[in-house]
């Protein structure tokens, strides 16, 4: 884990006006953290070849941008299958780096046994990165002891939060107001969340959209074909039951970043 990366003043100053303030005192005013959608996509709205790949699609100077954007969140928000096809450290790897952001793992059914040798553990023990708050629907009383002493171990805990069944898979959900209001109260002033697709999904559904602060998307010129994990909510309709865009960014710049470019924009108008 001897990565080092560099990102150009010039470059954090053109993303600046899409970033959560620097200043503790406007963050502190917030009622919820500020949350930024950030993940890199294929042609083909792909995050990856297929669950459970892990697949680079950031070329060199887009990777040291996701890295600066770690160093200005007070967090890093991805779901239970990212972990597990990925094993990600989820820290920062540029040099000199101030702060490291928290690693939170939506893990509302317990499907994620932690180990000593994951990277996200191994980073935390070399001072380089944090260890998770996993955020869970499963009660205190079942949860896996062994995993809950590695995780205090080294910094890290289950956070219980409200869940709903989902009708269509059996499984445990939360309201993303919910895993909001969790961070606020763990002092966490910011997310960035990285993926994967089903949790970016599940975040861009209407409902949520006043949510998100901010939109950084890297794309990257390749497509993956058909089987990867896409980025693509669920479809809406007006009351004739005509299908209707979801979502749409405004405040829409370009950057290039090598061979990728990065969009950025919000959904508020
Ligand atoms: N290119 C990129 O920037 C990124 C790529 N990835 C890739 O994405 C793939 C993983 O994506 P997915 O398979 O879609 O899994 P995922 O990482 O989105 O996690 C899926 C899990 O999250 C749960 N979940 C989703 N919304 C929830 C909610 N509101 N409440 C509670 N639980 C919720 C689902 O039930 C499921 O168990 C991996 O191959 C990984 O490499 C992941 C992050 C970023
Ligand atoms: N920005 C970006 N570009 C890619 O090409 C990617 N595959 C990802 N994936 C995300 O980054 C996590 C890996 O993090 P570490 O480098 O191990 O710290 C991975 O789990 C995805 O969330 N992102």
């Amino acid at each position: 884990m001897s990565e080092q990366l560099t990102f150009p003043a010039e470059s954090a100053a053109l993303l600046e006006p899409r970033l959560p303030p620097k200043s503790d005192a406007t963050e502190a005013s917030r009622s919820r953290p500020f949350v930024t959608l950030t993940f890199a996509t294929s042609l083909d709205s792909s995050l990856s070849l297929s669950p459970g790949v892990r697949t680079r699609l950031s070329g060199p100077g887009s990777k040291a941008m996701t890295h600066y954007l770690r160093t200005r969140h007070s967090a890093i928000l991805v779901g239970v299958s990212t972990v597990l096809a990925d094993d990600p450290a989820l820290n920062c790897r540029i040099a000199g780096t101030p702060s490291q952001p928290r690693p939170i793992v939506i893990d509302a059914n317990l499907r994620w046994t932690p180990r000593h040798s994951d990277k996200v553990f191994e980073v935390c023990r070399n001072g380089i990165g944090l260890a998770p708050f996993i955020l869970t629907g499963v009660d205190e009383s079942s949860l896996p002891r062994g995993s809950v002493e590695l995780l205090h171990e080294h910094g890290g805990k289950y956070i219980h939060i409200p869940a709903s069944r989902s009708q269509s898979t059996d499984r445990l959900r939360f309201d993303w107001n919910d895993i909001l209001a969790a961070l606020q109260a763990e002092g966490l002033s910011s997310v960035m969340v990285e993926g994967g697709g089903q949790i970016i999904n599940s975040l861009l559904d209407p409902a949520y959209h006043d949510l998100i602060d901010s939109v950084i998307v890297t794309i990257a010129p390749t497509w993956l074909g058909q089987g990867g994990v896409v980025v693509s909510p669920d479809r809406v309709t007006d009351t004739a039951g005509v299908p209707l865009p979801v979502a749409r960014l405004s405040h829409v710049s370009w950057h290039p970043f090598g061979e990728d470019v990065v969009l950025c924009g919000t959904l508020r108008q």
